[in-house]
């Protein structure tokens, strides 16, 4: 019997849902090692491989086989070999620039002299059959925005990226897969937008927030905000100032206004203050940035805090202990204190030891470093592969259950269980 590959759903699923590999018609015992790749939509190749041994029917499968130490990751791990992939390049991070065509894996299962046993393809989707993309250039709105199918309203968010510009789509796209209204919104470095980061004006996401609550699809009375990194500072000064935002979830964000002067009417927040010489270099000579920031808790530096306790959102905070753009627990526990002192709701705070700063949706693996656009050069993120990929899946579904209670009124967060 010929070596032969097996993903189950066969031959289509999407990119945040697990996948089952097998592999069949092996001899009983046989070594091999598996190799997965995929190539990004600019042709970058993203690899990883796994040592396995076939069971005494020469059938293997990826959720009851650990791989051996080896490889890119070793252990009982069904989708290491999507979570471990890495670039070929250095710095370079898994990205999706067109959610509408669907990442392509390739595997291949090699025998002793690496000759090819079998190979398998299978594609990774982003859009849900169905789901809606829908591109927004209304006054100086510029959006994707995503919908799923169904005469249904649907809880709205409005989804902002960290700092890099363009208009990042695939984390919006992935959440409306899960019965989400989700608004991709850019928000400097994209068409008539400003080309730099040098000042925001909330006007422009006070637009986005009412375009969001004036939607016949979308379910109200309020709307969710969703923000990584300078997004979530963003989201924070967001449910601060504006009118008609219920839920708030950061994933690694600040409760200081970073990178930026942010204006509101006759209101500017400047941007907090760094020292450039606390940036150290690691054991391989790229930039850790982590003690660049000053604190906003202290002296003139106090202006550059967000007022959250004027919020009459709900918030959640996705924090990863390893953060090394900055000191993402510190920013959640203040918020929290900021909060209570205040005698508003305690927030959900959520960390994840190991995790980087770059939590993205289930099986994106970690980069652990890239240009960071801010400040110029390639930066460490933090985190250690498996501990980071455990994060993602568990934060995405945290993510989904705080929606759901606080936009949908759902007490047990639905049933979008992954
Ligand atoms: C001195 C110390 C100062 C300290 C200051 C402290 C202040 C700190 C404040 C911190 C506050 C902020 C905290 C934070 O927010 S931290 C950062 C969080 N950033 C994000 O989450 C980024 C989100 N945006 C995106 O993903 C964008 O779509 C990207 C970045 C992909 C650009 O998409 P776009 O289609 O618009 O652009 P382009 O194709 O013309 O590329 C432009 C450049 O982007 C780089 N790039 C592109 N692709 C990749 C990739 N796959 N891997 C790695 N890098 C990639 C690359 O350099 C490229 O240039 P080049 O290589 O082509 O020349």
């Amino acid at each position: 019997m010929q070596a032969r590959v097996t993903f189950s759903p066969a031959a289509r699923s999407l990119f945040d849902e697990p996948l089952a590999i097998r592999v069949e018609g092996l001899q009983p015992q046989q070594e091999v090692t598996l190799r997965a790749s995929l190539r990004d939509d600019a042709g970058l190749l993203f690899e990883s491989r796994a040592l396995y041994q076939a069971d005494g029917d020469g059938q293997l499968d990826l959720a009851r086989s650990p791989a051996r130490d080896g490889g890119s990751f070793s252990g009982l791990e069904p989708l290491g070999l999507l979570w471990s992939m890495v670039p070929e390049k250095p710095h370079r991070r898994l990205v999706k620039r067109d959610v509408q065509s669907p990442f392509r894996l390739d595997l291949e299962v090699l025998g002793g002299q690496s000759n090819r046993l079998a190979q398998g393809t299978h594609e990774r989707a982003f859009l849900r059959d169905g789901v809606r993309r829908i591109p927004i250039r209304e006054g100086r709105i510029r959006a994707t925005l995503f919908l799923p199918p169904g005469d249904d309203t649907f809880p709205g968010i409005i989804d902002i990226s960290g700092a890099g510009g363009g208009l990042p789509e695939y984390r919006a796209c992935l959440m409306a897969n899960h019965g989400f209204a989700m608004l991709a919104l850019a928000y400097y470095g994209y068409e008539d937008l400003p080309k730099d980061m040098k000042e925001f004006h909330l006007e422009y996401f006070e637009e986005a927030v009412n375009y969001m609550l004036k939607h016949p699809k979308i379910k109200g009375p309020g709307i969710g905000l969703l923000g990584h990194s300078k997004g979530g500072d963003l989201c924070i000064s967001m449910a601060s100032f504006l009118k008609g935002i219920t839920a708030t979830a950061t994933i690694n964000g600040s409760i200081a206004n970073v990178g930026a002067k942010l204006c509101y009417k006759d209101i500017t927040i400047p941007p907090l203050g760094f020292d450039k010489n606390r940036v150290k270099i690691d054991q391989n000579g790229v930039a850790d940035i982590v003690d660049v920031l000053n604190n906003p808790l202290e002296g003139p530096d106090r202006q550059s805090l967000i007022p959250l306790e004027k919020a009459e959102s709900r918030f959640l905070f996705i924090v990863s202990r390893d953060d090394h753009n900055w000191k993402s627990e510190f920013f959640a526990t203040e918020a929290s204190k900021l909060l209570q002192a205040h005698g508003k709701e305690k927030p959900e705070i959520i960390c994840y030891s190991g995790a980087g700063h770059y939590i993205e949706p289930p099986y994106f693996p970690l980069c652990p470093s890239s240009m960071h656009l801010l400040v110029g050069f390639p930066v460490i993120w933090g985190g250690e592969p498996r501990a980071h990929a455990a994060a993602q899946v568990d934060a995405w579904q945290q993510i989904q259950t705080f929606y759901h209670k606080h936009l949908n009124g759902e007490q047990d967060g639905g049933q979008n269980k992954l």
